[in-house]
């Protein structure tokens, strides 16, 4: 569970996406970069008998391999800077998976537990952190019970056991991959109460993936720059008109906006919760009602207070033809990772709307604490 060797077998292209839907279903993924690897499973759905299982097929203890931000919160190391790093835990040898639920998740109550727990901080080219960024491909929490095996005993175990197999370079390679990889896939004219004129288009992966969507309003065209939006989805807000937040106010006055200004897109990007994911988010809120502000609400989870990447939207824009927008946001940082992906802003237009009693403290804290510009 430590450094990365070459990868020396030629392991089919998807299987990230796989391994993803094991680890959600709670099943053993096997890990490996050529010279370490390791039987894998999410702790949030572990059960004692997958435990046992593990443990049979590989004959060792398990570590946890979980965030340095997540330790923290667990008073198993000091507060530092800790964005993008991870550490391995190693729980009592008996440890159920009951503890090592806990462990991961802050939403539930802990045991009260002496027992020391160690840990150890791991390199970003580990294999775990490859095994927090297929966590945090699959939406789960990033805490990953993770056997140590030798890799080709690991190989042959898999073999005959009907495990997935994914190498460490797929797994850090897969988003810029993925992005690059969209396709149109679908479109269709889609008439809105705000803006008739509305083509919906479908962009999907090759790996069978998530979806993106554009939104496109009346009859844009590059290179002029295009009035955009980026929207993440909310479920919450944008279907329901939460109260919590204020991305239906957003959605539905981006397109109002763009429809009056006379044409322009709004990207609608699957990465509910800020790219945690909506179980997580619900778990954020819960975390929320406890007095946690959403940015430390995220990180009791072990996320960063916002996890999500922009380099979908810029190739879906670029596919519909613009590299220069008109960008509706308050978030600085949506503009700058944005321009990493080179989309030029040309503008950044605020894009603000009246609070109301729910939302006051999530809004004021995307001020003070995420830089947003009100
Ligand atoms: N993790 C988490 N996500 C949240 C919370 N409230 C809203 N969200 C998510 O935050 C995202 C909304 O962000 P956006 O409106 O796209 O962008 P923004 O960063 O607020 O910046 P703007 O462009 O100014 O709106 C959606 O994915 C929501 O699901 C929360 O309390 N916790
Ligand atoms: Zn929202």
């Amino acid at each position: 569970m430590a450094k990365t060797g070459q990868e020396q077998r030629v392991l089919p292209p998807h299987e990230v996406n796989r391994a993803v839907a094991d680890l959600r279903r709670g099943d053993v993924v096997l890990l490996s970069d050529g010279s370490h690897a390791a039987l894998i499973q999410a702790a949030e759905a572990i059960d004692d008998e997958g435990l046992a299982r593990a443990a049979a097929l590989t004959r060792a203890r398990p570590v946890l391999a979980t965030t340095l931000r997540r330790a923290i919160t667990l008073d198993l190391a000091p507060d530092q800077d800790s964005a993008g790093r991870t550490v391995e835990l190693l729980p009592p040898a008996d440890a159920s998976a009951v503890f090592l639920r806990e462990l991961a998740d802050p939403t539930v109550v802990r045991e009260v537990s002496a027992a020391p727990i160690g840990v150890t901080q791991t390199e970003p080219d580990s294999l775990t952190a490859g095994a927090i960024e297929l966590a945090k491909l699959a939406r789960l929490l990033p805490a990953i019970v993770c056997f140590p095996i030798p890799p080709r005993e690991g190989a042959l175990i898999a073999r005959r056991e009907g495990i997935i197999e994914v190498g460490l370079t797929q797994v850090f390679d897969h988003r810029t991959v993925l992005a690059k990889t969209l396709r149109r896939v679908a479109e269709a004219s889609v008439p809105l109460v705000d803006a008739e004129d509305t083509r919906v288009i479908a962009f999907r992966p090759d790996d069978g993936g998530t979806d993106h969507l554009a939104i496109m309003i009346g009859e844009p065209k590059g290179p002029a720059p295009v009035l955009a939006r980026i929207h993440s989805e909310c479920f919450t807000g944008d279907l329901l008109g939460s109260l919590r937040c204020d991305c239906g106010d957003q959605l539905r006055g981006a397109i109002r906006a763009i429809s009056e200004a006379g044409g322009g897109v709004v990207i609608y990007l699957a990465q509910e919760g800020r790219g945690i994911g909506l179980v997580n988010k619900l778990r954020a809120y819960k975390l929320q009602d406890t007095g946690f502000d959403t940015v430390d609400a995220n990180l009791q989870l072990g996320f960063e207070s916002d996890e999500r990447v922009y380099q979908p939207a810029a190739e879906i824009l670029r596919q519909l033809g613009f590299d220069k927008v008109r960008l509706m946001t308050n978030n600085p940082e949506k503009v700058k990772a944005l321009a990493q992906h080179d989309i030029e802003i040309v503008e950044r237009v605020p894009h603000v709307f009246a609070s109301n009693d729910h939302n006051r403290g999530y809004l004021e804290t995307k001020a003070k604490r995420s830089g947003h510009l009100f």
